[in-house]
């Protein structure tokens, strides 16, 4: 009785909210703007001051070796099998946490190092794959070193699944403009710029909080690093099957490894290296890149299956995978999510395949390259081409167009010319505000349902996402994998709104159980745990005004919203920024209220201007000409998916957006297409005898 009641109640208040807070919108005057008008070294002289390890970072680690052993070959053997550093070698382990390794010096190289190192070439270690994350704010821990967040007066912050259950709903609202590829290539930037230490995110932790069963193991006989989520009597889902607790496991931070550690407060560590650079493809340092690349011809490993090239398998499929039957598929890729879902693991393929795909072209336009060369001039294209879609197609309907060009993220320009704005002063660091709140709104953009859809675009069936969670061998039945791609291109993501899918709110990695577990709750709980300061304090370091009491919220926030929280919160102080910046109303033109937008553009400005590497910078040494970035410009998420299905022959010209009379589907050969002949003979930078040797190994060669 009590059940029903709970959730009876929970989804009267829901519809309400959702009815009217689907119609209001914030202007975007209310939108603190950092970037135009004043020096980024100005509105965030804070920063500088308080940033003192980015000012003089730490020593690097003792480097094991600075050569090469021997040289690379067209044959298909791995050149670093011999190469076995003890650590930041391998894939992150859950649990594990491992030094960043950065040289002290650095080489001006053509190609971007596997690590991020040396992307800065005064400070090595910025952006560098297990290191720390940014922070906006001074973190506000329980005990002001390390302990999860705390009340302004030393209680425990309201329960994470009773906000989740509470605050934020659980209703099918489709979004009217965008397709479901718009939230899964979201998910890829995600796992390409940040992936906290220690955890696995997709497959089980071998640490344990909880009992497989769903009940808590005791504080003294748990590990530290536990904080599980302990679920509230009458549980709407949770009661049914007696869970009272869900498994969480806390970060690791520059405090677990003694190599990153100076003093002062604990910093969440990164594993991966925070640019855009693909990495979830090609892998995080050398000897990860190697046990996932071909040696010939440039190429990345692969598996042919029925005529079609899918990702080379995991050596470890039942700790990677939740396959049933043994022996059924789980991938390994450049990242460990891989097969945390479908989509994921279908665009991941995708990518995979460009980069063979520019390869194999690559070759036969200049025979002359050995397999080093076109794997790198391969790697470049196809982040280049991975940049340009996620600025220029992709970000614009998360940050809004004019709020991009005001603040310098993205140009109006004319197809040729170069933007050389990289900025030496600016840290390329993935802000823990951004991965731990704000980028994680747009959970809400999951859905639930994947369809399969039709050549003709009619749905022939659907799946549940959380049968197929760490289970990506579904997309290899039949014609699953096309059939995937044109459904998450055709049937529309979940609005951007307080409502999460159940499948991630009561069913998140169930592995064949009853119920899962919840995402919402646990981005809240994970928001503690990393110690962020709170919503009211971003809100005034965003700009907007300072609240003093409860109603000063009513500026972006309904007033039923505002009285949730009251109920839950004991002061308007204490709103964590996971909740306060998910429940603003949106600035015009974007999809997130001002708090959330002014963190975002700040983090995409910096992964902008603080990468060398970026694809629009003309430097002779490491950018394109003008030619070969005119051809960049021609890169769309639609090509991409109609050059790398196994046979899709039609697509919408903006893939992103849903099917319309302005947006048809029209044969894929109708869609513009890069053009790699303006790669003929551009010779790269070839190592000779001579300087082979003076090349560190970190340079991914
Ligand atoms: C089916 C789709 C998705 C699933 C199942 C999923 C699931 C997860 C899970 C399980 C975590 C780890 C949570 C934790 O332990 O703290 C996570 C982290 C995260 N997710 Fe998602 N996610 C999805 C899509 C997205 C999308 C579309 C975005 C943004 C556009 C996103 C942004 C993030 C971010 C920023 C993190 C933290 C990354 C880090 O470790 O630094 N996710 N997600």
């Amino acid at each position: 009785m009590m059940i029903s009641k709970t959730s009876i109640y929970i989804y009267i208040i829901l519809v309400t909210r959702c009815l009217i807070y689907g119609f209001i919108k914030v202007s975007s005057s209310a939108y603190h703007i950092i970037h135009n008008d004043h020096p980024i070294q100005e509105v965030f002289g804070f920063l500088r001051e308080n940033a003192p390890r980015y000012q003089s970072p730490p020593p690097p680690p003792i480097l094991l070796s600075n050569r090469i052993q021997g040289t690379t070959s067209s044959a298909p053997t791995n050149p670093f099998a011999q190469f076995n550093p003890s650590y930041g070698a391998h894939f992150p382990t859950g649990g594990v946490a491992i030094c960043a390794m950065a040289p002290p010096t650095c080489e001006n190289s053509v190609y971007r190092t596997m690590d991020g190192s040396c992307n800065h070439l005064d400070n090595p270690a910025l952006g560098v794959a297990n290191s720390r994350y940014g922070r906006l704010l001074a973190p506000k821990y329980g005990d002001g070193i390390s302990s999860p967040t705390r009340t302004l007066t030393g209680d425990d912050l309201p329960n994470a699944r009773l906000i989740s259950l509470v605050v934020f709903g659980e209703m099918d609202v489709p979004d009217p403009q965008f397709t479901l590829i718009n939230m899964q290539w979201g998910q890829i930037m995600t796992h390409d710029m940040s992936m906290q230490a220690g955890g696995t995110q997709a497959r089980k932790h071998p640490t344990r909080c909880c009992t497989d069963d769903g009940r808590l193991i005791a504080s003294n006989e748990a590990p530290t690093t536990c904080y599980p989520i302990i679920v509230p009597p009458n549980d709407p889902a949770y009661s049914q099957v007696g869970t009272e607790c869900l498994d969480f496991v806390r970060t690791l931070t520059d405090r677990d490894i003694k190599c990153l550690y100076e003093q002062g407060p604990a910093e969440q560590l990164t594993a991966v290296t925070s640019y855009a650079d693909l990495s979830l493809v090609y892998g995080n340092s050398i000897q990860q890149n190697s046990e996932i690349r071909a040696f010939q011809g440039g190429r990345m490993s692969v598996d042919q299956r029925n005529g079609a090239e899918y990702l080379p398998p995991s050596r470890n499929a039942s700790i990677d995978c939740d396959a049933a039957p043994p022996g059924e598929v789980c991938y390994q890729a450049g990242d460990i999510r891989v097969n945390q879902n479908p989509g994921l693991a279908i665009l991941h393929t995708i990518l995979l395949r460009e980069h063979n795909r520019i390869a194999d072209v690559l070759a036969k336009l200049n025979p002359h390259y050995n397999d080093r060369t076109l794997f790198q001039e391969a790697r470049k294209i196809n982040i280049a081409q991975y940049q340009h879609i996620s600025y220029y197609e992709w970000l614009p309907i998360f940050l809004g167009s004019e709020n991009m060009l005001k603040n310098k993220l993205i140009y109006k320009t004319s197809t040729k010319n170069f933007i050389n704005d990289f900025d030496s002063a600016i840290d390329p660091s993935v802000l823990n505000e951004h991965a731990t709140a704000a980028f994680r709104y747009f959970h809400s953009q999951i859905e639930g349902r994947l369809d399969l859809v039709s050549e003709l675009r009619s749905v022939l069936g659907s799946l549940r996402l959380s049968d197929w969670m760490n289970r990506p061998s579904i997309i290899e039945v039949g014609d699953n994998f096309d059939s995937l791609t044109r459904g998450h291109s055709t049937q529309p993501e979940e609005l951007t709104d307080i409502n999460f899918d159940r499948e991630i709110k009561h069913f998140l990695l169930r592995r064949n159980m009853p119920f899962g577990s919840d995402l919402r709750a646990i981005d809240i709980q994970r928001n503690r745990d990393h110690g962020l300061a709170s919503y009211n304090d971003l809100r005034e370091f965003c700009g907007v005004k300072r609240a003093n009491r409860w109603e000063d919220y009513s500026d972006l926030i309904e007033l039923d919203v505002i009285e949730k929280m009251k109920t839950l919160y004991a002061s308007h102080e204490d709103v964590d920024l996971t909740v306060g910046g998910a429940v603003e109303a949106h600035v015009a033109g974007a999809l997130a209220g001002p708090t959330f937008l002014c963190i975002l553009t700040e983090q995409f400005y910096r992964t902008r201007v603080g990468d060398r590497f970026w694809y629009e910078n003309g430097d002779s040494l490491t950018g394109f000409t003008e030619e070969q970035l005119s051809e960049i410009r021609k890169a769309s998420i639609a090509r991409l998916l109609c050059d790398n299905g196994n046979q899709i022959a039609s697509m919408q010209p903006q893939a992103f957006i849903l099917v319309s009379k302005s947006n048809p589907v029209m044969p894929c050969a109708d869609i513009p297409q890069v053009d790699l002949t303006k790669w003929i003979d551009q010779k790269p930078f070839e190592p000779t005898s001579d300087t082979l040797n003076a090349i560190p190994y970190h340079y991914g060669k």
